[in-house]
């Protein structure tokens, strides 16, 4: 048995159980080490705090970020007064449409120039595909924080996104293969 539970009593037996069972469910879900000390520390200090929100939006990888939005409004029927412009964004290296479905939104993703960092994924995937997907969080700073300290890889550092607000990507490989970007918000 832990310190802490021997020494703070009954409350802090419950709150330390369910931070247990949270560091046992990270530690099973991504298969990572978590840190040695994590699991004598204050419930919620390091871990879970970060407040996991609604997800933003799935974000589609496309050669041509047109067709696939034509694809969205007549074969799939999506409202055009939902979809938006193709809109470069210069500093992520793509050009962006965003199709909004009410709880969520679709991101279709075109290469812009040369270094674009979806480029080698559509060389991979040649037709296309599901290239990340985006979580609102309440705090990205914290968010930050926290991924690191489960050993997870950051991408670059936090940019403002296509919707005004900062981002942050995390490394498929430390996220069960998903590329994952978090973004600062409300929601
Ligand atoms: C506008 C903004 C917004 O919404 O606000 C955006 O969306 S910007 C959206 C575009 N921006 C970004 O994606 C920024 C973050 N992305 C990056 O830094 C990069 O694209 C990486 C994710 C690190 C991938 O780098 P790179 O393209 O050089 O590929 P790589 O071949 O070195 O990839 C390393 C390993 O990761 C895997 N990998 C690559 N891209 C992946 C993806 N999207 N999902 C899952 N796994 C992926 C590869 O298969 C490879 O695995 P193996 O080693 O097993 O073969």
């Amino acid at each position: 048995m832990l310190p802490i539970i021997r020494q703070t009593g009954f409350s802090a037996i419950k709150r330390s159980s369910r931070f247990l069972a949270t560091t046992q469910r990270l530690s099973f879900s991504t298969g990572m080490m978590l840190k040695e000390n994590a699991k004598t520390e204050t419930p919620g200090a390091k871990f879970n705090y970060m407040q996991l929100g609604t997800l933003n939006h799935v974000a589609i990888a496309t050669k041509d970020a047109n067709k696939a939005k034509l694809f969205y409004e007549t074969v799939l029927g999506a409202n055009p007064a939902n979809i938006s412009e193709k809109i470069p964004q210069e500093e992520h290296g793509v050009y962006t449409v965003f199709i909004s479905l009410g709880n969520t939104k679709i991101e279709l993703l075109e290469p812009l120039g040369e270094k674009s960092p979806i480029l080698k994924f559509l060389e991979a995937n040649p037709n296309g595909g599901i290239h990340h997907i985006c979580i609102n969080v309440k705090d990205i700073n914290k968010a930050v924080e926290q991924v690191k300290a489960n050993n997870v890889r950051t991408l670059g550092n936090i940019k403002i996104g296509a919707h005004g607000l900062p981002v942050i990507f995390l490394h498929p490989k430390d996220c069960l293969g998903v590329l994952i970007e978090l973004e600062e918000s409300k929601h």
